[in-house]
Parts: structure tokens; C-alpha cells; sequence
């Protein structure tokens, strides 16, 4: 991290009856994890959780990553139409402003994947000074929503949410977030944009 640049906490959070009961390996954190640390040139301190498909759980791990200091909180899973899928639910729950755009962006890219995209809910709120994004269960589904699609020739198919989040945080009072461009490119007009650190 160079001297203008500024540390950023980021609340993760598995949302999966079968991972967190140890049915199967958990791969959300992991690959939520891997992706952010490719797409972010910020120091990132993580605050991770593991929690089954329960509505008050969610609520109450969500509100807690948020007192913890994060900006941004990202889950994974728990946004299909099964009777056990709540996370849209709890979210919004603890949601003080709806961000309706990313979930509509989402169910865009991920439909250039997969025809069920369809069945995706996800959603996104504002609490307090932080950022609450869903993203599908799906762990490829990671990569592909937060950075969305690219053409044989590198170039942008459809932009992925991720490119609005620095902005967005800006716009709360967060750190300013910085993107590694061959991954991410963040979008903020011209007089949001800090002189690039070293
Ligand atoms: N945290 C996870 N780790 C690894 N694979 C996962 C995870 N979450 C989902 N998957 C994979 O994606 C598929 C679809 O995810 P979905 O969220 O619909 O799971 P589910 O059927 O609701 O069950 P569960 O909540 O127990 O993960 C799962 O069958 C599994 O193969
Ligand atoms: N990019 C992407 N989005 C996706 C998928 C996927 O494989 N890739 N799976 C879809 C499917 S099959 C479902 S049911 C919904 C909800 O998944 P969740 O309950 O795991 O959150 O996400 C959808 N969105």
C-alpha cells in the first residue's frame, strides 16, 4: 500500500445450509477472497462468516460486519426462489437505502452464463456507511457478476458491478478504493478521481 492509499475493511459472508454444516468445503469465502485481492490495490482486512440459510442470522451477522467498520459487505448465496433462499429477505431487512441497479446489472451478466439466471433476487442496501451487495451461491458466479464479461480481446462485453462500488463508497464517506484496470475498472467522473498512488 502506498502513502495515499487507504486500508479498507470488507465483511464476507457464506450464506449455505450445506457448507456451513460441513456437507460440502465452503468455496464463497475462498473465492471472494481471491477475487478482491486481484481486483483491489488497497489493503483489504477481511471479516468472514459462515452461516446457515437463516433469516435472522443473516440480519444479525450483517449488522454486525457493519458495526465492525466495513464498507462494503459482499454474501454469497441464498438468492433463488427455494423455500430456504432468505438472503434478499435479510438484507433488505437491515437496509436503510435500496441500490436496486446492482442487483439489475447482475441478473444481466449472469444471464450471458446461464438461462436461470432469472431465478437470482439478489439485491443491494446502503446501512449506515456501508455497501450491502448479494451475489449468487454459484462460487463461479463470483468472478463473473462482480467483473462481469470480456471479449476475446480483453475488452468489455458487459461492465461488472464491481466497476460502480468505488464510487458508491465514495458517495458514504469510505475509503477511496482503487482497482487494478487489467481486472476492474472503476468508474468515477472526472472530479471524483484522486491523482493514482504510486
Ligand atoms: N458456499 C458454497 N461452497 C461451495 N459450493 C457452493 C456453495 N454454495 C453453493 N454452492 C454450489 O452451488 C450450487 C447451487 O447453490 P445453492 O445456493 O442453490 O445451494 P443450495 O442448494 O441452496 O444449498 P446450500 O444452501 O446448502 O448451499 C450448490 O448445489 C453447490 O454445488
Ligand atoms: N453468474 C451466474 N449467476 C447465476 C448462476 C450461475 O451459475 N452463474 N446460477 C443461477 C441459479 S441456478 C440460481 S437458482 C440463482 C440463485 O442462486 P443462489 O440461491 O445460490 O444464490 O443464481 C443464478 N445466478
Amino acid at each position: 500500500m502506498s502513502a495515499n492509499q487507504d486500508a479498507v475493511t470488507i465483511g464476507i459472508v457464506s450464506v449455505s445450509d450445506r457448507a456451513s454444516s460441513g456437507v460440502y468445503e465452503d468455496k464463497g469465502l475462498p473465492a471472494l477472497k481471491e477475487w478482491l485481492g486481484r481486483a483491489l490495490r488497497n489493503t483489504i482486512r477481511f471479516e468472514e462468516r459462515l452461516i446457515p440459510d437463516e433469516k435472522e442470522r443473516i440480519s444479525a451477522t450483517l449488522i454486525e460486519l457493519v458495526d465492525a467498520g466495513c464498507s462494503l459487505v459482499l454474501t454469497t448465496g441464498g438468492t433463488g426462489p427455494a423455500l430456504r433462499d432468505v438472503t434478499p429477505e435479510a438484507t433488505l431487512a437491515v437496509g436503510h437505502k435500496e441500490m436496486p441497479g446492482f442487483g439489475e446489472q447482475m441478473r444481466q451478466i449472469s444471464l450471458k452464463f446461464v438461462p436461470t439466471a432469472i431465478l437470482s433476487r439478489q439485491c443491494a442496501v446502503i446501512r449506515d456507511q456501508a455497501l450491502i451487495m448479494n451475489l449468487p451461491g454459484q462460487p463461479k458466479s463470483i468472478a463473473e457478476t462482480l467483473e462481469g464479461l470480456k471479449n476475446a480481446d480483453g475488452s468489455q462485453a458487459v461492465a461488472g458491478i464491481f466497476s460502480a462500488v468505488p464510487y458508491c463508497i465514495d458517495l458514504i464517506g469510505g475509503p477511496y478504493l482503487e482497482t487494478d484496470e487489467a481486472v476492474c475498472k472503476a468508474f468515477r467522473p472526472k472530479s471524483a478521481i484522486r491523482a493514482p498512488s504510486a
